[in-house]
C-alpha cells in the first residue's frame, strides 16, 4: 500500500516524532510513504517526497514539523480537494495521515468522501480536540507558558505588580488553565470561566491593603485586551498591573519527553489502523490508552468543561 503524511493548521512541538514514527511504521508493514510538504498547499500542487527511514532520523528532538505546514481556506471548495485527491490517487496513494488540528480533520473527512482512506492525529497545542484526553504539542507549549509565569513572578514579585499574561488556545482554555494551575495563579479567565472584573479587582485592592508582593493573571487569547484589563486594574484597585502577551514562543521548542512518546505511539497506531484497513477515524489518547473514533463523532461534539476546573475555587 502507498500511504502520506502532511502535517496542517498551527505546527506544535512532537509532530516530528508523530511523522517518524508514521514513516517508521509504514516501512515496518511493507508501505511506501511520502510526505506531503506544506500541508494542504502542498496536496493541491502536488509537491510530495518518498521518505524512506533514514529521511526521519533525529527529527525526534525538533520542535516545529519537518514537512512544513500551511492555513488554506481554499480546502473547504470540494473542486480544490478534487485536485488534491486526484494528485494523490495519480500517485497510487490510497491513504492519507494528517497531523493537525479540527480544521485539518474537517478537510481529512471531506476528503474521505472522494475515496481517500484518511486518518486523524491530533497535533495542536491548544488541547482543543473531542475524544483525546491531550494534543500533541500540549505539553511542550505548557512548559514554556509555566517556565514564563516563572519568570514573570520574579519580576512583578520585584516590583510588587500583578502580572497578566496572554496565553494561546483559540477558543480551548486548557493551555490558561493547566499553566494558571502550574503557576500559582490568582486568576484564570478562559471561555469556559469568563472574567468577574468585580471580583479581580476587589481582590487586587485587599492584596494592596495587605501589602502582598504579587498576583498572576492567566488568560486565553481572543478574549478581550488584556493591556486595557491591567490598565483597569491599576486605576481601580491601585495595584499596579502589566499585561505580557506570549505569543508564537509558545508553539516553538524541542517536544517535551510527553509529546515525544505521544507522537510516537500516535504516529505508529495510525499505521497499525490502516493496516487493518480502518480508517475515517482519528486517533486519540483516553487514560493512557490509544483509542480511535469516527471523525463525525469527533467533529459533532463540544469537549466537556476540564474536570481541573472545581479546584480554582479551592486553591486559587
Ligand atoms: N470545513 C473544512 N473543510 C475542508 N478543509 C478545512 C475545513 N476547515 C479547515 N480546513 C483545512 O484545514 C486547515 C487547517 O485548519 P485550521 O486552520 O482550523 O487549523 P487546525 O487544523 O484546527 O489546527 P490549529 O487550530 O492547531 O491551528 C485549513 O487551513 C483548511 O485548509
Ligand atoms: O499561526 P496563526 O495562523 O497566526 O494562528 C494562531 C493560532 O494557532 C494556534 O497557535 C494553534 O491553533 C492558536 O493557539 C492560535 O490562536
Ligand atoms: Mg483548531
Amino acid at each position: 500500500m502507498k500511504i502520506a503524511v502532511l502535517t496542517s493548521g498551527g505546527d506544535a512541538p512532537g509532530m516530528n516524532a508523530a511523522i517518524r514514527a508514521v514513516v517508521r511504521a509504514s516501512l515496518h508493514y511493507g508501505f511506501e510513504v511520502y510526505g506531503v510538504l506544506d500541508g494542504y498547499k502542498g496536496l493541491l500542487e502536488d509537491r510530495m517526497i518518498l521518505l524512506n527511514h533514514d529521511a526521519v532520523s533525529g527529527l525526534l528532538t525538533k520542535g516545529g514539523t519537518f514537512l512544513g505546514t500551511a492555513r488554506l481556506p481554499e480546502f473547504k471548495d470540494e473542486a480544490v480537494r478534487e485536485v488534491a485527491c486526484k494528485n494523490l490517487k495519480e500517485r497510487g496513494i490510497e491513504a492519507l495521515i494528517v497531523i493537525g488540528g479540527d480544521g485539518s480533520y474537517r478537510g481529512a473527512l471531506a476528503l474521505g468522501k472522494l475515496g481517500i482512506k484518511c486518518i486523524g492525529i491530533p497535533g495542536t497545542i491548544d488541547n482543543d480536540i473531542v475524544g483525546t484526553d491531550f494534543t500533541i504539542g500540549f505539553n511542550t507549549a505548557l512548559t514554556t507558558i509555566v517556565d514564563a509565569i516563572d519568570k514573570l513572578r520574579d519580576t512583578s514579585t520585584s516590583h510588587q505588580r500583578c502580572s497578566i499574561v496572554e496565553v494561546m488556545g483559540r477558543r480551548s482554555g486548557d493551555l490558561a488553565l493547566y499553566a494558571g494551575i502550574c503557576g500559582g495563579a490568582e486568576f484564570i479567565i478562559t471561555p469556559e470561566n469568563p472574567i468577574n472584573k468585580k471580583k479581580i479587582i476587589e481582590r487586587m485592592k485587599e492584596f494592596k491593603e495587605t501589602n502582598r508582593r504579587h498576583a498572576i493573571i492567566v488568560v486565553t487569547e481572543n478574549q478581550f485586551n488584556v493591556h486595557e484589563l491591567a490598565k483597569e486594574i491599576t486605576e481601580a484597585s491601585g495595584f499596579a498591573s502589566r499585561a505580557t502577551v506570549l505569543g508564537y514562543i509558545q508553539r516553538g521548542g524541542q517536544p517535551v519527553p510527553e509529546d515525544r512518546i505521544l507522537g510516537s505511539r500516535m504516529g505508529s497506531y495510525a499505521v497499525d489502523l490502516l493496516s487493518q484497513n480502518i480508517y475515517g477515524c482519528c486517533v486519540g489518547i483516553r487514560d493512557s490508552r490509544m483509542i480511535h473514533l469516527p471523525f463525525v463523532n469527533v467533529l459533532d461534539q463540544e469537549r466537556p468543561k476540564n474536570d481541573l476546573y472545581p479546584l480554582l475555587d479551592k486553591i486559587s
